[in-house]
């Protein structure tokens, strides 16, 4: 289980990550949207550990009943050895183009879980074979540079399923990836997570690899979490003016043609510097108030499973603003 309360990361003035609150269960697949710059990467970090050094982070996190504000690089390893594993985007950097990937894998195998050299080469293979990497024999003898991009996403996703982790935070995992081999991965990585009851974070900007693999989506903006809930009823009707945006300016398919509609939202994401004091969307906003530029927005309960921090929101659920 996976507690955040009150979490913010600062460098310096500039506050990245601004009091995020949120509660994972086990086995729990939640899935992270908002533009680029909007603090995804950041927290996923921030749940692993590995924040850049310059940052300040305040707060509490939790993970299992274990106390991590503040701890030690030591109690991180731990934790990242055992219990939290990350994939990233560009496999490639990942991996060491030197070693041959069989070996990249046994190797957290034999020091994390003391296994032997037979005994971590036959759990490699089942590794390879679980997350359907073909003739896994064969590439466990292979460099990175000899495998497609989309086997090394699934050495990498063997990798972190090494030593059994129960929390998982693939953050754009197939971004770098052709679109049919993105779907893949994300089939993938939604299967493992059910079949292994392991908590996945799905960082996106992709709005349907999110609606496929998540079953909870929390949308950032800014550093903050600004509408959270079930995936379905968030995408279908959306309460944050952040969030209907976002779901607008959706690229679509016309004609076999990749398009991006015109974005709803105007302007971009502003430098962390320039977030006003209140509801950071405000000056974006469509429907902005005259305070809302100055007061942070209270998080709102919508219905009973949902969140949105949104001065209008009182409005929204009268129907006033539908
Ligand atoms: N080392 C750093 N020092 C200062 N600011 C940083 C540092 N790393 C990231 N930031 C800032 O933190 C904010 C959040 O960045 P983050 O990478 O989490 O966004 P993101 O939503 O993951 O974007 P993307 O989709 O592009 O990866 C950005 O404004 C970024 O400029």
């Amino acid at each position: 289980m996976i507690e955040v309360q009150d979490l913010s990361v600062r460098f310096g003035e500039a506050e990245a990550l601004r009091r995020i609150s949120l509660t994972l269960t086990p086995g729990e697949r939640l899935g992270l949207v908002g533009e680029s710059g909007s603090g995804k990467s950041m927290l996923g970090l921030a749940l692993m550990g590995m924040l850049p050094e310059q940052a300040a982070m305040s707060g509490r996190l939790t993970i299992d009943a274990h106390d991590l504000s503040g701890a030690a690089d030591r109690e991180w390893r731990e934790m990242r050895a055992r219990k939290v594993a990350m994939i990233f985007q560009e496999p490639m950097m990942a991996l060491n183009p030197l070693r041959r990937v069989g070996d990249t894998v046994m190797e957290p195998l034999r020091l994390h879980l003391g296994l032997s050299k037979s005994d971590a080469r036959r759990r490699a293979l089942e590794l390879f074979e679980e997350t359907g990497i073909q003739d896994p024999e064969e590439k466990l003898r292979q460099y990175p540079h000899e495998l497609s991009g989309g086997q090394r996403q699934r050495v990498l996703i063997a990798l972190a399923l090494a030593c059994d982790p129960g929390i998982l935070i693939a953050d754009e995992p197939t971004t770098a990836l052709d679109a049919h081999v993105a779907l893949r991965i994300t089939d993938l990585l939604t299967r493992l997570a059910r079949d292994r009851g392991m908590m996945l974070v799905f960082i996106s900007h992709d709005l349907a690899a999110v609606a496929r693999t998540a079953e909870t989506v929390a949308v950032m903006y800014g550093g903050e979490i600004v509408e959270m809930g079930p995936v379905g009823q968030v995408l279908s009707d959306p309460k944050h003016p952040y969030t209907k945006g976002l779901l607008h300016a959706r690229p679509t398919i016309t004609g076999g043609e990749l398009r991006k509609r015109l974005p709803m939202i105007p302007g971009n994401v502003p430098a962390l510097a320039d977030l006003p004091p209140g509801c950071r969307f405000s000056g974006r906003c469509a429907v902005e108030l005259p305070h809302c530029a100055g007061t942070r927005p209270a998080i709102h309960a919508v219905g009973g499973s949902r969140s949105c921090a949104c001065h209008r929101v009182p409005e929204v659920m009268d129907g006033a603003m539908e």
